[in-house]
């Protein structure tokens, strides 16, 4: 029912992801999609290039994404929700635009947004905020359509427990012995962004904090009360401070306090891209292999039902117009949650470079 706090039904869902290559041809332009004004050296973006080279210039993100889709609208089904899902990335097709354009000329005037993203932040939250304010731009005629990203859920049970679950499974495949060190991994940030993460009035540091209080309340889950917190995917100059220990540096360090087993959990993404597969089931499980350490990493979240089922209340919660306008991530049409939430902050000049002028 229509009301001020809220407004009518939604009628469609809009799957907003990362995006990733399909082909070789793809893997360039994607990345300069990705890095356009960001300032990553151009040495890192070669090496980018190899790792997606390294399989067959294909991120699984996509099918990855289409079986996300394919279980959550089979879950929306079963629970009476009529709902087509639309999907629309950030930085490859199908763009944003594309999927806006095809559910406004299917009749939709009100989509829900889910965003692959669990997280707040400039690169988790707001970025994808930016994107469909961008995307909404480049379609004619889509002033009056209302499109409302859904929170934040790095918090919600359903993720924590389907995360939870992947780290029980790896702990089997590492079987009975001495104890396993249970190690928790997100793309690294640079500090600077972390520190501009969050409200403008709060504490800043959304981000680490929320990747931290879910990693906790993993571990408790599984009830132990040791674990670590470390980062991967780090691309900015070395002269510039991002989130640390890497996760390769960090197996070094466990390997030197007598630590033989780990498992790697990867809270920080909700599907196997590449990063993922290249970082973890690459990097660092040949790190450990060189250390003699027995390595096994857990899975994401993906299509396990409890995840699925934790987007469908998600989704239910906001369908009829109502649920919580206010909680953190929420907001229409790529506005932002609260005002100058989630700054970027100014990049520092790369010591060395050639100067622009
Ligand atoms: C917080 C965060 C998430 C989690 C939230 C979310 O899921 O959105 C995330 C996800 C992802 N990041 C991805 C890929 C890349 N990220 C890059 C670069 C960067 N990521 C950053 C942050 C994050 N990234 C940052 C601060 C940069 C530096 C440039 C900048 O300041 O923006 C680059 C450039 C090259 C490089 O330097 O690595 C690539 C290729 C893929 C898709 C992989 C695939 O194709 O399967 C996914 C899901
Ligand atoms: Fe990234």
């Amino acid at each position: 029912m229509p009301d001020a706090s809220g407004g009518a039904a939604f009628t469609a869902l809009l799957f907003h992801s990362f995006g990733g290559p399909n082909q070789p041809a793809d893997v360039r332009p994607f990345l300069e999609n990705v890095t356009r004004g960001r300032g990553v050296p151009p040495e890192r973006l070669e090496e980018v290039v190899d790792h997606y080279l390294h399989f067959g210039g294909v991120s699984p993100i996509n099918r990855l994404n289409l079986d996300m889709i394919a279980a959550l609208q089979a879950e929306l089904r079963t629970r009476g929700l009529d709902l087509p899902i639309y999907f629309g990335n950030r930085n490859w097709t199908p763009y944003v635009a594309e999927a806006i354009a095809q559910l406004q000329a299917d009749g939709h005037r009100r989509a829900l947004v889910f965003p692959t993203s669990a997280w707040g932040g400039y690169s988790g939250c707001r970025q994808y905020h930016e994107d469909l304010a961008a995307g909404l731009s480049e379609v004619p005629g889509s002033a009056e359509l209302v499109l409302r990203k859904l929170p934040q859920y790095w918090d919600r049970p359903g993720f924590v427990a389907a995360a939870a679950d992947a780290v029980r499974r790896a702990q089997a495949q590492l079987g009975e012995g001495t104890p396993i060190r249970l190690v928790f991994t997100a793309h690294s940030i640079p500090i600077a962004a972390d520190r501009t993460a969050g409200p403008p009035d709060g504490d800043g540091f959304l981000y680490s904090r929320q990747v931290a209080a879910a990693a906790q309340q993993v571990a408790r889950e599984l009830g132990l009360d040791r674990f670590d917190l470390v980062w991967q995917s780090r691309s900015g100059p070395p002269e510039v401070p991002w989130l640390e220990p890497d996760i390769c540096d960090h197996l070094e360090d466990l390997a030197e306090q007598g630590v033989g087993r780990v498992v790697v959990c990867p809270i920080g993404f909700i599907s196997d891209h590449l990063e993922v597969i290249w970082d973890l089931d690459s990097e660092a499980r040949e790190v450990a292999e060189k250390l003699g350490m027995d390595y096994a990493r857990a899975d994401t979240v993906g299509t396990d039902p409890v995840f699925i089922a934790m987007i469908a209340d998600l989704i239910q919660e906001y369908h009829a117009g109502d649920g919580d306008t206010q909680a953190l991530g929420c907001a229409d049409n790529g506005s932002f949650c609260r005002p100058g939430c989630c700054q970027l902050p100014a990049r520092p000049a790369r010591s060395g470079a050639r100067s622009a002028g």
